[in-house]
């Protein structure tokens, strides 16, 4: 162990993607096998008891890079400290229901957890939220912590990416490993824009290998789009392992970088690049190199991209709107 323990606060630890999530933490793969890793749970009081049963669980497991675990049902004392939040308790979209109606509920949960990581957190801290409407709720959580970079607060659409690159290698007949430079722009929703134009398969134009709009347009882009509802659809419940694997990729790379030749996708506080307006929380192509990520600059947008790109943009502004409206951010 070359390290000193990395506290990780995980909030809605009792829930499905939690128990799916703190165990590849505990094993080494949210941020390397030479890092231990104290964790500590966030729950609302009613599943502290459950989160508790999965710490019994977290010991059961002899990790030997877990350093420990603590429970909380205070935010305050859940951030105090951190290096990396995961921000993964939230309500669940449940069947038939859109995550714009989640807008105001999840309101509640992220402004006080974002006061709490201002108030407490470490000064290396990252914030990857999990919890939907991801992108909103991160833009809440880091509105209420003005001392804490901006940059630092981030949302997820690796899963998304991670579909879209299943989806590709389904067609081409490769394996994700092949797959290079994919991109998901905007919300992690059913708006967002799965971008094949710049991705490379085996080192040749992906848009080209397809070569069949037609599917990329009525098959790829809805189906990764829409992928969370065919989950809901299919088990009765969101995805959860699919989600945590996911959290772990997007922290892996943040943290210890994105692999030479390729990029991945995060949603981050954009900068104004590609015409997204400053501050809103959107998918993005990004490298990450010494903790830190950049977006991929001087990609050449196409029509049928910028008004992808645009619609989900749109739709980040909506509830952003929302959510000032609400008084939230
Ligand atoms: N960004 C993405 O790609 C994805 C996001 N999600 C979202 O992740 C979230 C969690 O999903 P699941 O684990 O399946 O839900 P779940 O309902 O199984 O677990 C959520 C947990 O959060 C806890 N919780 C609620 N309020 C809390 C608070 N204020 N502080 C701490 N904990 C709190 C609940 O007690 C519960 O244990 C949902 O919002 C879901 O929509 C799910 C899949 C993918
Ligand atoms: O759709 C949902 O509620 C869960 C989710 O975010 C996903 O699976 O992408």
């Amino acid at each position: 162990m070359t390290h000193a323990p990395v506290n990780v606060t995980v909030t809605g630890a009792a829930g499905q993607i939690g128990y799916a999530l703190l165990f590849r933490i505990a094993s080494g793969q949210l941020l390397g096998t030479d890092t231990p890793v104290k964790l500590r749970l966030l729950e609302i009081p009613q599943a502290v008891k459950a989160a508790e049963g999965t710490a019994l669980e977290l010991q059961d497991g002899a990790f030997p890079l877990l350093a420990g675990v603590d429970i909380f049902d205070d935010a305050k004392q859940a951030f105090e400290g951190t290096n990396v939040a995961l921000l993964v308790g939230a309500r669940p979209r449940t069947k038939g229901m859109e995550r714009g109606d989640l807008l105001e509920a999840n309101g509640g949960i992220f402004k006080p957890q974002g006061e709490a990581i201002n108030a407490g957190a470490a000064d290396d801290i990252k914030v990857l939220v999990v919890g939907n409407p991801a992108n909103t709720n991160a833009l809440i959580a880091q509105a209420h912590a003005p001392d804490v970079p901006a940059e630092r607060f981030t949302a997820m659409t690796r899963l998304d990416h991670n579909r879209a690159l299943a989806q590709l290698a389904g067609k081409l007949g490769v394996s994700v490993a092949d797959i290079k430079k994919l991109t998901i722009w905007g919300n992690h929703s059913a708006t967002q824009y799965p971008d094949i134009f710049h991705a490379e398969v085996n080192g040749k134009n992906a848009a080209e290998a397809v070569n069949d709009q037609n599917w990329l347009e009525n098959e790829f882009i809805p189906r990764v789009a829409k992928r969370g509802a065919e989950i809901i659809e299919a088990r009765g419940a969101s995805s959860a392992a699919s989600a945590a694997s996911a959290a772990i990729d997007h922290v892996h790379d943040w943290v210890n970088g994105t692999p030479a030749g390729d990029w991945t996708s995060m949603a981050i506080p954009s900068d104004g690049s590609y015409g997204v307006p400053e501050g809103l929380i959107a998918s993005f192509p990004v490298t990450c190199s010494g903790g830190s990520y950049e977006i991929v600059q001087g990609l050449e947008i196409n029509d049928f991209s910028r008004a992808k790109i645009d619609a989900s943009v749109q739709e980040l502004s909506d509830e952003r709107e929302a959510v000032r409206k609400l008084g939230l951010v």
